[in-house]
């Protein structure tokens, strides 16, 4: 008999919900039986069910989104937050939310100025621009960087700066011997670009969220400067590098010349991040996030949810770490499928699907999606898990329980 895994809760902030007032307690408890585990959740019925309202209608069924961290929804406080958020016209620079926030994030950072962006994309490409205003510029990355493999290539399609990829380490850094040959011999400039800027990524997304160290990114600081080069970090998960290492993120970002951190991954916030830097460049990003496009009006309406996000969400990124590190155990105890635990630093889980245990990322992805699961394959074999603020360690529990079916199934010849 398979027991249907109804997951009940709340879609809605209470407020809207029809007459039916549930009062989210769960209790999660999740059992394994006959090898279909259930999951239930108990939870009090704080109002009555009137009229022709049937139970059912207030039962929602909810989607564990292990994506990315990209993918929460904003809270009722950030709506709250949102909805009385002071505005103004943000590219004639008076926005107060926007100010408020931009101030906030310069003092966290232990930088000038900051100028909001709506998103770390647009983030990356206005700080290599700056630093590389000058064409035939060039700019040394990790060829498994964000920057170079998802941004589309805007420093070069809409910058013309050039590119000059280094080997990303499985923890995302790349040898500072490396780094140092790749830049380019200035006496040779008839032939070679001019190198500009050292870009680092932390936590590395591509490496499973692994996280640089302030020695490592302060010696490439180090040699950037030796060079008379600048440093920018792609610090979308900066903040998760700085719980994960329990270094404050204006230590761990002292030696960058720019930082782009998203607010819409682990922090929960709707959209946006934020640039820091000096006040001077701070002063030429906004004019080129202008002339991207991204300058924008009543800023201060998405600006409000970023800062409940700093508020509310940093304190929790810890868990996320925890509940990532338990789905990575979890994995690994599941014939057919590895997961290298060790290498989990944040809230990013990479897993194998192991030869021979006849089935796809993309045929797990289907089946997880019908227990309400979302996943990213990664490829045929490898899969992508990415925790945030709204996975419950029920949620994992669940995920494990549900890729434990599927994987049982196909070794007994079902699904
Ligand atoms: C490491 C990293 N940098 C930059 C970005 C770009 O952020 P956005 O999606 O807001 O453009 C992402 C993902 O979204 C990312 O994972
Ligand atoms: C896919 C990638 O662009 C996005 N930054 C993510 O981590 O989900």
């Amino acid at each position: 008999m398979h027991v249907l895994c109804v997951y009940i809760h709340m879609m809605w902030p209470s407020n809207s919900l029809p007459t039916t007032q549930l009062s989210r307690e769960p209790s999660d408890q999740l059992f394994d039986f006959d090898g279909f585990s259930f999951c239930y959740l108990s939870f009090l019925c704080s109002g009555s069910i009137s009229g022709g309202e049937n139970f059912d209608q207030a039962m929602v069924t909810r989607t564990i989104d292990l994506r990315s961290d990209t993918v929460t929804k904003p809270t009722e406080t950030m709506r709250l937050a949102m909805a009385k958020a002071e505005v103004d016209d943000d590219v004639l620079i008076y926005d107060p939310t926007a100010r408020h926030l931009e101030t906030e994030m310069a003092r966290i950072t232990g930088k000038e100025a900051a100028l909001f962006v709506p998103s770390g994309t647009m983030g990356n490409l206005i700080s290599v621009l700056v630093h590389c205003e000058v064409r035939g510029s060039e700019v040394i990355l990790g060829n498994n960087s964000h920057i170079h493999i998802y941004e589309n290539g805007g420093i070069s399609t809409i910058g013309g700066v050039h590119p000059r990829p280094v080997k990303n380490n499985e923890d995302g850094t790349m040898d500072i011997n490396l780094i140092e040959s790749a830049i380019r011999n200035p006496d040779f400039e008839i032939c070679y670009p001019k190198t500009r800027l050292i870009c680092l990524e932390n936590s590395h997304a591509n490496s499973g969220g692994r996280v640089l160290s302030v020695d490592y990114t302060d010696q490439v600081g180090e040699l950037a400067k030796k060079h008379n080069l600048k440093l920018h970090i792609d610090g979308a998960r900066i903040f998760n590098a700085s719980v994960a290492l329990g270094v404050p993120v204006h230590r761990l970002v002292q030696a960058a010349d720019s930082v782009s951190v998203c607010l819409s991954k682990g922090l929960g916030a709707p959209v946006g991040s934020v640039i820091v830097g000096t006040k001077s460049f701070i002063d030429r990003a906004r004019i080129l996030r202008k002339t991207l496009g991204g300058g924008m009006r009543q800023v201060g309406i998405l600006c409000a949810a970023a800062l409940v996000a700093l508020q509310e969400n940093v304190g929790k990124l810890g868990n996320d770490h925890k509940n990532a590190k338990t789905l990575a155990e979890g994995l690994n105890k599941i014939k057919g499928l590895k997961a290298d635990v060790a290498s989990v630093e944040t809230n990013i889980v990479y897993f194998e699907i192991l030869e021979g245990s006849n089935i796809t990322a993309l045929k797990l992805g289907k089946f997880m999606e019908e227990h309400g699961i979302l996943l990213m394959p990664d490829s045929s074999s490898r899969v992508r898990i990415v925790i945030h603020h709204q996975v419950s360690a029920s949620d994992v529990q669940y995920t494990l329980s549900c890729i434990k079916q599927a994987m049982t199934g196909v070794e007994n010849g079902g699904n």
